[in-house]
């Protein structure tokens, strides 16, 4: 992609902030002297290399790409006037038309990565409301820098994605969990059931990524070898699992459509 101009991150000292930064420079998109990252507090220790400010209305003026990564609550207080320049926002549940109306910018986008951002394994889709049609490539760009993106063309299902994949990242780990928590009940010392439920989601993940299959034939494939995995799969299907797996996106959805603003 071609140069994309001065970026600024709003919460640029945040979780995700920090994670986008890293990932842009190091993707090479832009240099240290190409971005301005935004705090409130203060300046994080080891602070990503680029140019810091707390003044958002400072790190507008010099952006021609601005990412707002506050957290939601935090949005109503952000005053910045943005008209003609790209707003991508990775807040969840702030909607396209509030951030258009409160920074004055025709050029906006939603993206939303997930925590694996921090080490390039995100999946991020992406809602672009802009009549120019680069701003799709740029926003792509920007965040393929943190792993898998798409475009989407509803922003509806932005907020889906808040619960699905934004949220998903955590849903490994609360399986896990569950799994580490049954061994120790079977007199498993914890340490040793913490490395086992560890190695399971570590060693499955790469194993999907690996063979790239669909996460539905990986299930259909144990189902049909007709072990014991499949007798857990059962069991844990006859049980409610996808009803309860269902339940949970549910109201991780209705979470993000309830952070809608005013
Ligand atoms: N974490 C995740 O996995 C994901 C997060 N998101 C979204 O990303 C956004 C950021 O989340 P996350 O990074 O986790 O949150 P954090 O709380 O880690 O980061 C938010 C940052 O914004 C800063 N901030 C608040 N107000 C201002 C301001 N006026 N000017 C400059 N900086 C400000 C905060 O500073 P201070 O230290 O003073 O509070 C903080 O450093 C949220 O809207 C969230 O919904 C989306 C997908 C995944
Ligand atoms: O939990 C949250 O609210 C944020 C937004 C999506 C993922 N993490």
């Amino acid at each position: 992609m071609d140069h994309i101009g001065h970026v600024g991150i709003i919460g640029g000292a945040g979780w995700l902030g920090t994670a986008i930064a890293r990932a842009l420079l190091g993707s090479g998109i832009v240099t240290g002297h190409q971005l301005t990252c935004s705090y409130r507090s203060r300046k994080p220790d080891n602070a990503v290399e680029c140019i810091w400010t707390a003044d958002n209305r400072r790190l507008v003026e010099q952006s021609d790409v601005i990412i707002l990564s506050v957290r939601p609550g935090d949005w109503e207080e952000i005053e910045i006037n943005a008209a003609g320049k790209l707003v991508i926002s990775v807040m969840a549940g702030v909607t396209v038309e509030s951030i258009a109306r409160r920074t004055g910018s025709s050029r906006v986008a939603r993206a939303l990565p997930n925590a694996a951002a921090e080490i390039g394994y995100s999946y991020t889709p992406f809602f672009v409301a802009s009549s120019q049609p680069r701003d799709g490539d740029v926003v792509s760009a920007i965040f393929r820098g943190c792993g898998v993106v798409d475009a989407v063309n509803s922003e509806e299902h932005i907020d889906y994605f808040t619960a699905m994949s934004g949220s998903g990242a955590a849903f490994p780990a609360l399986l896990a969990s569950a799994m580490m928590n049954d061994a120790i009940k079977h007199g498993v010392p914890s340490e040793i059931a913490r490395r086992a439920a560890q190695q399971v989601i570590v060693g499955a993940g790469r194993l999907q990524e690996w063979n790239g299959a669909s996460p539905c034939e990986t299930v259909r494939s144990f189902v049909e070898y007709n072990g014991t995995t499949a007798a857990g799969i059962i069991t844990m299907r006859e049980n409610g699992f996808d009803t309860v797996i269902e339940a949970g996106l549910e109201a991780a959805f209705q979470k993000a459509r309830a952070l809608s603003d005013t």
